[in-house]
Order: structure tokens, then sequence, then C-alpha cells
């Protein structure tokens, strides 16, 4: 029998599938920002539409957290994920003086049909029987997406609007990095011990959660429209 080599697999993913993954992190919706060519209103629309995901994330990160307090083998899994959860706090208090400032009102956002199916992906992801590793996976997938797409936008060449420079470095930052590149070694380390099903949805969810960005960041940019 060859020896499959499981290690790195979030490398090998992402350059297996690097059209898709390329498509959730350099969206037009984000170039648009890089390039200073945004039209505000879509800006406003991904905002409203982006607290509404936040809030389910919360309760999705927390069961991440409460299975990795059950299964996960290294204890700093826990650490990680729990200070992920606590920078939420912050960030919906981000959001509501952020739709203050540009006149969003957040309580009557009408949730979108691509962000509904999100939502919805991230309920059937927090199912007790669904696995850690899988859970992780699309856990550090969508932070991942988020990371990369706004670090763009704070790139030396990047002509980013300076009103949109504080949401970029949310995600975009350093430090937000760190905290993804953490994710990622513990998804690394989950997938080496996983099975071939487990890794087989891993992947998959991986891939769902690529097109659900894109989607996310369609319907954003449908606003200009
Ligand atoms: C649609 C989407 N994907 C990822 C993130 C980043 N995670 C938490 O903020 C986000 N805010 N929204």
């Amino acid at each position: 029998m060859v020896p499959v080599k499981k290690s790195g697999m979030i490398d090998r993913w992402v350059k297996k599938h690097l059209v898709l993954y390329t498509g959730a992190t350099s969206h037009p919706f984000i170039l648009s920002i890089r390039d200073g060519t945004i039209d505000f209103s879509s800006f406003k629309r991904w905002l409203g539409q982006d607290y509404i995901f936040v809030r389910e994330f919360v309760p999705f990160t927390a069961s991440v957290l409460l299975k990795a307090s059950k299964n996960a083998d290294d204890s700093s899994d826990m650490e990680v994920i729990l200070s992920g959860l606590a920078s939420l706090s912050d960030e919906i208090s981000w959001f509501k003086q952020e739709a203050a400032k540009w006149d969003v009102p957040l309580s009557d956002v009408i949730v979108h049909k691509s962000n509904q199916n999100y939502c919805r992906f991230l309920e059937s992801l927090m199912l007790p029987e669904l696995e850690y590793s899988v859970v992780v996976t699309a856990l550090w997938a969508i932070e991942t997406v988020y990371q990369e797409s706004f670090s763009h936008c704070l790139e030396d060449d990047s002509k980013t609007p300076p009103e949109l420079l504080e949401a970029c470095k949310r995600w975009g930052s350093e430090g937000f990095g760190e905290f993804c590149r953490s994710l990622q070694n513990i998804v690394n380390r989950c997938l080496e011990k996983a099975s071939e099903e487990e890794l087989i949805k891993a992947e998959v969810t991986f891939l769902r959660v690529l097109e659900l960005e894109i989607e996310f960041w369609n319907m954003s940019q449908e606003g200009a429209k």
C-alpha cells in the first residue's frame, strides 16, 4: 500500500481548489474596495447582512467550542476557539456603531436569500453528530476567507477608501491572521487523524463554505444595481 501523507491537508486543498478559493478571497466586491471604486450602497448592504450573519455565527462558534472541549486532544484548541468567540462580542458592538454611522437600520434588515442559505448551513453544522474535525474545518474556512479578502485591501498599493479602513483592519490585520493560522494548525492536526470518510466530509464542507462566501459577496454587490 502506498502511504498517504495527510499532513498539511489545508495547503493541499487550497492548491487543489485554487479557482474557487481565489473566487472567494479575491471577489470583485473586495477588489472594488481595494481599488477604491466601491459603491457605498454595496458596502451598506454588506454591513446589514453581515450583522445578521455574525449573530448566527456566535452560536456556531460556541458549538465548535463545545466540541473542542469534549474531543480535542490538545487543550490549547479550546483557548484558540474561545478567543475567536470572545472577539465576536466586540464585533457585534462594532457592527452596531458602524451601522449607525452609515444610517443602516439593523432592526429592519430583510435577510437576503444567500445569507439565509449560509445561516441554514451554519445551523446544520451545529448538530451534535457533526464531527469536531469537520466543524473546525468550517470555522477555519469562514474566518480565513475574510482574513485573506480584507488583507488585500490593506496592501501597500491599495486605494481603499479611508471610511472603510476600519472594517478592513478588523479582519485583514496581522492579529486576525495569527488567529487563522492557529486554526489552520488545529485543522491540519485533526485531519491527520481523521478517517477517510471524515476527510471527505471536511473537504466538501470547505468547498461549500467557499461557494457560500462567493454568494454572500455577490449579494452584497447586487446592491449597486
Ligand atoms: C459572511 C462572513 N464570513 C466570514 C466572516 C468572518 N467571521 C466573523 O466575523 C463574516 N463576518 N461574514
